[in-house]
C-alpha cells in the first residue's frame, strides 16, 4: 500500500480524552433542568454525532426543551472544556513531528474545538479543519471529508482517517478514504459492524509504526 500523504483526525476520543469535561457539562445541564445525572459510561456511549445529538440522547426522552438544555450545556462546556481534558500519549509528538499533512474532521463545535487546539499549541499543525457546527453535514456524511480533500488538494487514496467511533469509520468509507480505528477511544467496533476499518490499532501511540 502507498504511503499516506494526508492524515485526517477525529478529536474526541482520538486526539483528546475529553470525557471528564463533556460529562461534567452534560450533568450540569441535566441538573439545571431538574433531571438526574448520568454515569460517565452512559455519557460516553452518547458522544459522537455532535453536541445536539449528545444532549438529545442524554435527555432519554425527558420532556424538557431540547434547545434550551443544549444552550445551557454549550455555554457551560465552552467555559469548562479545559479542566480535565488531556491529549492521549503520542498525540502531540505525532502532530508536530510526523512528516505528512494533517487535517481535522470533528463533529465537535468550533468554539471548544479551537480552544483545545490553542490550549495544547497544535492549531498550526492542521492544514484544514472541519468542525461539527459548520455548513457542511457532519460525519458520517462524506461532505466534511470531501471538503478537506479539496482544501488540501489531496486524492482520497492518498488520505487516511484516524478515529475511534462509527462516524469516523463510516464517514471515511463514504468518502472513499481508508481508516484507522483507535481501539481505546470512546467508540466500540459493534457500533459500525459489519463495516470494518481498514486498519485497527490499540492506542494512538501505535500510529507512527503503522505501515501502509
Ligand atoms: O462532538 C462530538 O459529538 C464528537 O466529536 P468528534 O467527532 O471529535 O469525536
Amino acid at each position: 500500500m502507498k504511503k499516506k500523504l494526508l492524515y485526517i483526525f477525529d478529536m474526541d476520543g482520538t486526539l483528546f480524552n475529553t470525557l471528564g469535561d463533556l460529562s461534567a457539562a452534560v450533568n450540569y445541564a441535566l441538573s439545571a433542568f431538574g433531571l438526574k445525572k448520568l454515569s460517565t459510561e452512559k455519557i460516553k456511549s452518547y458522544i459522537g454525532n455532535g453536541s445536539l445529538k449528545l444532549i438529545e440522547r442524554s435527555l432519554e426522552g425527558a420532556q424538557v426543551p431540547l434547545d434550551a438544555v443544549h444552550k445551557c450545556y454549550s455555554e457551560f462546556y465552552a467555559q469548562h472544556c479545559r479542566e480535565h481534558t488531556e491529549p492521549y500519549p503520542g498525540v502531540i509528538d505525532f502532530l508536530k513531528n510526523f512528516p505528512a499533512k494533517k487535517a481535522l474532521v470533528t463533529n465537535k463545535p468550533h468554539i471548544p474545538g479551537k480552544e483545545l487546539l490553542k490550549l495544547f499549541d497544535i492549531d498550526s499543525c492542521f492544514e484544514a479543519c472541519a468542525f461539527g457546527d459548520e455548513e457542511t453535514a457532519r460525519k458520517p456524511s462524506a461532505e466534511p471529508f470531501l471538503k478537506i480533500l479539496q482544501l488540501t488538494r489531496t486524492a482520497p487514496q492518498d488520505a487516511v482517517m484516524v478515529g475511534d467511533d462509527a462516524p469516523d469509520i463510516l464517514g471515511a468509507r463514504n468518502a472513499g478514504i481508508d481508516s484507522v480505528f483507535i481501539e481505546n477511544g470512546f467508540g466500540k467496533r459493534e457500533s459500525f459492524a459489519p463495516v470494518e476499518p481498514t486498519y485497527s490499532i490499540p492506542h494512538f501511540a501505535d500510529l507512527k509504526n503503522l505501515k501502509f
